[in-house]
């Protein structure tokens, strides 16, 4: 029987979830070029076959996956290139890379927060500054914790893509004995919606922190179901189902799961960690605490009612104290 030749994939991005996607991919039939931050965590990976930074316990197949802290190495001659570090450092990442190094490649965003300061989705940004067509790009969505996918955690993933062949081939890359992929074409408003429950899970965590209890999580993440279906409707109009696994889903995993960075960084928040504090003490880093910035500006035009991002706004940037700021959205939940 003939072997075809592996597709060639460039990861960029040395944390939880790159780990994860390498372990993922691994499983299939792909040959991958993994760049990293740090020549540190590259080197060990190299000499001991794991990343002795994030998920440590995951065996990295080194046939398959070259690790290289040179990002244009990393790029020479791969097919499509995977976007796995936070939205606000992706910048400093690809320092060095021009929009001819992009050319003929397709983009995998798996980064759920947005640009700051420009308060642009990664996969819009990536298409300005990189001339790659959104129809190159794919996002990676859905309830997936890398932490779980370590431990080969029956998951699912949702692929989305202007272009469906681009979302099927991608859907397949990612399939594998312990994760299951489905392609849908609703990039935009899957991409806002993982923003959006990355600022919920800090509501969540900051309550938690407070000492509110399950009866009032339940009634906060029932009511930012609804502000994420008025902010996305108004910025992308488009018939999706909230419901589907890839919004409903991943806002339940995030809010609910131990394992969820933005929900451990409200927590710390609730307690009466400074942002300082609590950033130091994770060594993973919480996406809404840049995109709740984004999101406010971005509503400052939109206009749409959105509470409980108007709160997490609040104590993070405008020092509201967690309990006042919490005393005065019970008021406007329903
Ligand atoms: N972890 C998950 O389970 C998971 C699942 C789905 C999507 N995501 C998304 O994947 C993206 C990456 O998150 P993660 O969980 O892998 O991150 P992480 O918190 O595990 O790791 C932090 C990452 O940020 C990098 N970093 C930290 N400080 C930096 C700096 N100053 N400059 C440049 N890079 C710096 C680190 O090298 C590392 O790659 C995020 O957008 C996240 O929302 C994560
Ligand atoms: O839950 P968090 O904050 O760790 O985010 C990770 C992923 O987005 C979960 O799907």
């Amino acid at each position: 029987m003939k072997v075809s030749q592996p597709i060639r994939l460039t990861m960029v991005g040395g944390g939880s979830w790159a780990t994860a996607l390498v372990k993922i991919l691994s499983e299939n039939n792909v040959s991958i070029k993994w760049w990293l931050r740090k020549t540190e965590d590259a080197e060990h990976i190299k000499k001991f076959g794991h990343n002795p930074s994030y998920l440590s316990d995951v065996q990295i197949n080194t046939r398959k996956v070259k690790v290289c802290t040179k990002i244009r190495e990393a790029f020479r001659d791969s097919q499509y290139v995977v976007l796995a570090v936070p939205a606000a450092f992706v910048g400093d990442a690809l320092t060095g890379i021009k929009p001819e190094h992009f050319a003929g490649k397709r983009v995998i965003s798996a980064i759920k927060g947005m640009i700051p300061g420009a308060n642009q989705l990664v996969t819009d940004w990536v298409s300005e500054q990189y001339n790659v067509p959104v129809e190159r790009m794919s996002v990676i969505a859905g309830p997936c914790h890398a932490e779980e996918v370590a431990l080969e955690k029956y998951s699912y993933l949702t692929i989305a893509s202007l272009d469906p062949t681009c979302a099927d081939n991608v859907a397949n890359l990612l399939r594998c004995r312990f994760v299951q992929t489905t392609p849908v074409d609703d990039i935009y408003g899957i991409e806002y919606s993982a923003v959006m429950k990355n600022i919920i899970a800090l509501a969540c965590g900051i309550t938690r922190g407070l000492g509110y209890g399950d009866n009032f999580q339940a009634v906060l993440v029932s009511n930012a179901m609804q502000e994420i279906r008025r902010f996305v409707d108004a910025i992308y109009a488009k018939h999706r189902d909230l419901s589907g696994s890839a919004y409903l889903g991943d806002l339940l995993v995030t809010a609910y799961s131990p394992f969820s960075r933005n929900r451990t960084f409200g927590t710390l928040i609730g307690r009466g960690y400074t942002i300082q504090s609590a950033q130091a003490e994770m060594n993973m880093i919480a996406e809404g605490y840049y995109a709740v910035k984004s999101i406010y500006e971005i509503n400052q035009e939109v206009n749409v009612r959105m509470p409980i991002v108007d709160a997490v706004y609040a104590i993070l940037y405008e020092k509201s104290a967690p309990t006042i700021a919490m005393n005065s959205l019970k008021e406007l939940l329903t």
